[in-house]
């Protein structure tokens, strides 16, 4: 079928992105790294003292990092490419369409209100797609009555929303975006049949909204039958829930609207759920069982449809291809919504996705990033690409099965023995996108139950070679390099608007936790058999392609490095020492050629994407203080996890309820501004800034006083700047050390514990300094 849809016009064109000058600047950063790593070189070879060639060889080391850093970077961003889709070219081909199950993950219906949960859904079963070939799947690991109660009431309104939209051509379907201007879209304002439509959807709106925010947990429990399997039940020990909130194919007037199934897996205290990963399994084999779909859509409950064309662009690349191999699966990219102004808090990965995201699209595709991301179920269940349905040259069916293709047995050692689960398998592994079983689902849900239990993956593959993969609070990145490393490629999906957009954490500390707990999977990824460089020997993971994941894989490890680097310039103006050429040397515009250069490429990536110089400072301001806390923390952590002395758990991000609401927060003073609390990742950054601030007066002091060392030995312009440098960095952390003011300031107990940090540093530094001349 794909060949037939791509016969006459293509459905998606892949155009590589010229980028010649920026491989260039590539080249000049290398040049200088290898420049700065001879000078260290030579000059430990040229025999310096103990003390110095100490210095040299912990720069070196570092250096080489950067070097190889910087190495894998310029793979990832070598040979970039972008897709372009051309959804209109469906548009006759509707009943060629294939059936997509969507899913949806809520975890907390604190940390993720329901009504951020529930215009997601509605703005995805607004979508422009045949409604009976979709089908919305909430997983709840909350097990909450209130959010059910919440799609329950936004199945009801969807009745009048999803109409409502497709009528008008809405362009943004999740309510809460539509409805947050002052008044009625303008262009339609001369409509007054229209005006009155939409009076009457937002006050139906605005009510949905307060019914489901004066729900309460308890009576809803008890007054109404609905409910009453919530009762009772403990969020990590219950039974299964599963209900039914709409069944699409039971309308039979009007143009309906997706399905939408209420989904809480069981849980039990002796069963390990892995979070996120677990809650996408279950909802994979519950909707195997129900809709079985060939395409399955993942997006975060915080993650709305932006475009309503999605859908169709990403069949585009499903189907545009001659062969499948190319989109195992499809990733839009992540951006988010209500951003605050220049990135405060370095969480908006926008230069990431455009310079990496587009690099990965041209070797092996994209990684898989978690949300808005559109799988082949039989990728999911672990299929090779080889194995699976060929097309013959006339663009039709040939069934050609090789012998590798797994076979029902097989099938049922890996899924597990569940008969209308692997019935449903078969037909998905036989490649069929058009097959979609008609079932009837009030037959189905006990059989739904039986596949969300917590003991069903017991002696299968689930978690390991099927599924989502379990091992990593980074449970994307991980499962992604499964998927790559069994052979598949993976395609990035552009589009303009938007295909969808979450939300970022909002302030300090919450922005450090959900970088910590990225750090965290990868580094647990890294030290798994699963590490991209064992997937790329032992299978089918390509070689650059390893490398590029390693850019990413690798931010944990970079925080030993930068963290000894970054103590290097304190240390030298403390100890009376230094580390890079003087001023007066012929090597000191090594170092100062490279620090420009770097800065002036990355100002320039910032500003070849459209965002501000302050963007730019903030992110790079950011970057090293991710570094010294969040990624030093789980670098840490992972190494008493393998000590088996601490476990690693999947903290979810708070969403901002009041973007949700169309009311702004004007309950903070400046959101950019950081916070704190006393949580240990703030100790290290504090204690780095409190060192600068240090390590600079008694620089500035030697030199006043002029006890320093000799020319040589004492600490140079170099070294001032490194200090300088971090200090502007890490102004955060001096304006919270003096800042008194509730959570913008240091707690005491960072402050204190910090202190004592600086303090023993200090007295290292001490120990081995280079005595004064007088
Ligand atoms: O036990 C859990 C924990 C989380 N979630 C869901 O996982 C999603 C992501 O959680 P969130 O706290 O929003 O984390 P983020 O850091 O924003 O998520 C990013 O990083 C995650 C991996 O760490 C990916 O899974 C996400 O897709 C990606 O958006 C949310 O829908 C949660 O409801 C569960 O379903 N069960
Ligand atoms: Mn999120």
């Amino acid at each position: 079928m794909a060949a037939a849809m791509g016969r006459g016009k293509k459905l998606q064109e892949r155009v590589p992105i010229r980028r010649t000058a920026w491989k260039l600047a590539d080249l000049v950063v290398l040049s200088l790294l290898l420049a700065l790593l001879t000078h260290h070189a030579t000059s430990l070879l040229g025999g310096a003292g103990a003390a110095s060639s100490r210095l040299a060889v912990t720069a070196l080391f570092c250096e080489a990092w950067f070097t190889l850093l910087w190495l894998l970077n310029m793979n990832c961003k070598w040979n970039p490419v972008r897709f372009e889709t051309y959804p209109e070219r469906l548009s006759e081909r509707a009943d060629e369409l294939p059936a997509v199950d969507v899913f949806v993950t809520t975890a907390d219906p604190e940390l993720e209100p329901p009504v951020v949960t529930v215009n997601t859904v509605l703005s995805l079963l607004a979508v422009d797609y045949p409604s009976g070939k979709l089908a919305c799947y909430v997983s709840d690991d909350g097990c909450s009555p209130l959010t059910c109660y919440a799609l329950r009431e936004a199945a009801a309104f969807a009745r009048l929303w999803v109409p409502f939209c497709r009528r008008h051509g809405v362009g943004v379907r999740a309510p809460f975006v539509y409805f947050s201007g002052s008044g009625a879209p303008e262009h339609r304002a001369a409509n007054r049949e229209f005006l009155q439509e939409w009076a009457f959807m937002k006050n139906e709106y605005e009510k949905l909204v307060s019914r489901i925010e004066s729900a309460e947990e308890g009576s809803l429990v008890q007054s109404d039958g609905e409910f009453t399997e919530f009762l009772g039940a403990e969020r990590k020990n219950h039974p299964a829930i599963i209900k039914v909130l709409w069944d699409s194919s039971k309308c039979t007037t009007g143009e309906g609207f997706p399905s939408l199934v209420y989904i809480s897996r069981e849980k039990r205290p002796k069963y390990h759920h892995h979070f996120k990963a677990g809650a996408m399994n279950v909802l994979t084999r519950v909707s195997a069982v129900l809709t079985n779909a060939p395409v399955m859509l993942n997006v975060d409950c915080d993650m709305f449809a932006n475009n309503p064309q999605v859908i169709l662009h990403a069949m585009c690349l499903l189907l545009g291809f001659d062969n499948e191999v190319h989109s195992g699966f499809v990733q839009a990219p992540q951006i988010f919504y209500g951003a605050l102004k220049d990135d405060p808090f370095g969480n908006q990965t926008e230069v990431m996705y455009k310079k990496l995201g587009h690099g990965f699209a041209g070797l092996q595709g994209i990684y898989y990033n978690g949300t808005g991301c559109f799988h082949r179920r039989k990728v999911i269940y672990g299929v090779a690409p080889d194995c699976t349905t060929h097309f013959n040259p006339k663009g039709q069916f040939s069934e050609i099965r090789s012998a590798s293709s797994p076979c029902c047995e097989e099938l049922k050692l890996k899924l597990g023995d569940q008969k209308e689960l692997i019935e449903s398998a078969m037909s998905v592994v036989s490649g069929d996108m058009l097959a979609t079983p008609v079932v009837d689902w009030s037959n189905r849900i006990e059989v739904a139950k039986e596949v969300s239990a917590c003991s069903y993956e017991t002696n299968t593959c689930w978690g390991q070679e099927i599924g989502w993969v379990y091992g990593s609070t980074t449970e994307d990145i991980l499962t992604g390099q499964r998927i790559h490393a069994a052979g598949w490629k993976s395609a990035l999906m552009n589009t303009n608007p938007p295909a969808f957009l979450g939300s970022a954490p909002t302030g300090g500390p919450a922005s450090l936790t959900q970088y910590k707990r990225w750090a965290t999977g990868l580094f647990e990824i890294l030290l798994s058999r699963n590490n991209p460089i064992l997937l790329s020997i032992c299978k089918r993971l390509q070689f650059r392609q390893c490398l590029a994941y390693l850019v990413i894989d690798v931010w944990p490890l970079r925080a030993p490095f930068e963290l000894c680097y970054s103590l290097l310039g304190p240390y030298c103006l403390l100890a009376n020492q230094s580390f890079l050429p003087k001023s007066s040397e012929p090597g000191f515009s090594i170092p100062l050629a490279l620090f420009l250069t770097y800065n002036m490429y990355n100002f320039v990536e910032y500003m070849d994407c459209r965002l501000s110089a302050r963007a730019w400072w903030n992110n790079q301001r950011m970057q090293r203080i991710i570094s010294s806390s969040a990624w030093l923390l789980a670098f840490l952590t992972v190494l008493l996890k393998t000590l088996r002395l601490s476990e690693t758990i999947f903290e979810v991000t708070r969403k901002d309820k009041s973007k949700s609401d169309g009311d702004g927060s004007a309950d903070e003073a400046d959101p950019g501004q950081f916070t704190f609390d006393s949580s240990p990742v703030f100790i290290p950054a504090t204690a780095i800034a409190i060192l600068n601030i240090v390590a600079i007066a008694v620089g500035v002091w030697r030199v006043v006083m002029a006890t320093g060392a000799g020319e040589d030995s004492g600490p140079g312009i170099g070294e001032f700047v490194c200090c300088s440098w971090l200090l502007l960095c890490f102004w955060p952390f001096v304006t919270g050390l003096v800042g008194k003011q509730g959570s913008y300031g240091i707690p005491w107990s960072v402050k204190l514990k910090a202190g004592l940090l600086v303090a023993a540093f200090v007295h290292f530094c001490n120990f081995t300094s280079v005595p004064s001349k007088h």
